[in-house]
């Protein structure tokens, strides 16, 4: 997954014509709708993700997915299936690009702050390129930061604050539901790498404004960053690049700088995972 999500953020500029998310409000919560057409990857489809943060306090999950492929030939309808595994599998997947183009290689402590799908999701595909010696989590009940350090096992420490979880790390991943900055530059070690996740709203932030200003600001796209995240339009932080663009080789990967790499997710990283399942399906 992860060298798939590679090629696919070095070629969505040239041959991939997606929207960025369009957001329906319901009550306080959102509807997304996302689709993309790739030609290179010769697929069209289109996810519906309904985000509902106060699910998680139902017992109910807080994203629900659902994505439909269609023939790009005649536009009928191919498949239909769930997208909540591919939303968490995607994400961490170009997550785990930046990270490799974007943190010390050295890494070995990292922190996670968050303890839900997303945090399992980008722990699991953090560890395929880092052999983490330390991972410290942060969650908004010390119940849940436990959990997800018992599953990880001896290396993983719940911690009580922000501070504590990523004051000694190298890299930093925000999976949170917060609207308001969660994480502050003064406790960010310089030359560390975060990778933010969350607040996927024009008025959300989880990543304090100096830290957004004070450091290498890479994104998935550039368009979607400019309308879709809070934390870049609030704090006016100059984006660098796109991680596409860095791994193709036009733009610089400061790695001994500290960089952001804000995610809000693309369309087209649901659709080329959709073929993925649907190829695998062909051949079992
Ligand atoms: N960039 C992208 O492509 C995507 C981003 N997301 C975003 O990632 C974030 C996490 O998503 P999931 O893990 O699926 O959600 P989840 O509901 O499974 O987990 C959220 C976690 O954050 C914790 N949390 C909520 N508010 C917090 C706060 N103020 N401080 C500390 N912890 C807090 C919750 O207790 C929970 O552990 C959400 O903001 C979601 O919208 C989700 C999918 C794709
Ligand atoms: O890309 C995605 O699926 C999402 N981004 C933020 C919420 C869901």
């Amino acid at each position: 997954m992860i060298s798939y999500i590679y090629m696919i953020l070095i070629y969505h500029n040239d041959c991939i014509k997606y929207l960025t998310t369009v957001a329906i409000k319901i009550n306080l919560w959102f509807l997304g709708v996302m689709p993309c057409f790739s030609a290179h990857e010769h697929v069209l489809a289109t996810k519906l993700v309904a985000f509902y943060p106060t699910n998680y306090d139902k017992g109910l999950p807080t994203h629900m997915a659902t994505l439909m492929v269609f023939d790009p030939e005649n536009g009928s309808l191919k498949a239909i299936m769930d997208g909540e595994v591919i939303t968490n599998l995607r994400t961490a997947a170009a997550s785990a690009v930046a990270t490799k183009y974007l943190a010390n290689p050295k890494s070995q402590v990292l922190a996670i702050i968050g303890a839900g799908h997303q945090a399992r999701s980008h722990h699991q595909a953090l560890s395929t390129l880092f052999n983490f010696t330390e991972v410290n989590i942060y969650s908004r009940t010390l119940e849940s930061a436990e959990k997800l350090s018992q599953e990880i096992g001896s290396t993983a420490k719940a911690c009580s604050s922000v501070e504590e979880a990523v004051k000694r790390a190298d890299i930093i991943v925000t999976v949170t539901f917060s609207k308001v900055p969660v994480l502050f530059a003064k406790w960010v070690k310089p030359g560390a790498h975060v990778n933010a996740v969350g607040a996927c709203r024009p008025d959300w932030q989880e990543i304090d404004p100096d830290l957004m200003r004070g450091s290498v600001l890479y994104v998935d796209s550039r368009e979607g960053a400019m309308k879709e995240s809070g934390d870049v339009i609030l704090s006016k932080a100059e984006v660098y690049a796109e991680v596409g663009e860095v791994v193709n080789g036009t733009k610089e990967a400061f790695c001994e700088k500290t960089t952001v790499f804000k995610s809000l997710g693309m369309a087209v990283e649901d659709a080329v995972s959709a073929n993925l399942v649907l190829a695998k399906l062909r051949t079992t």
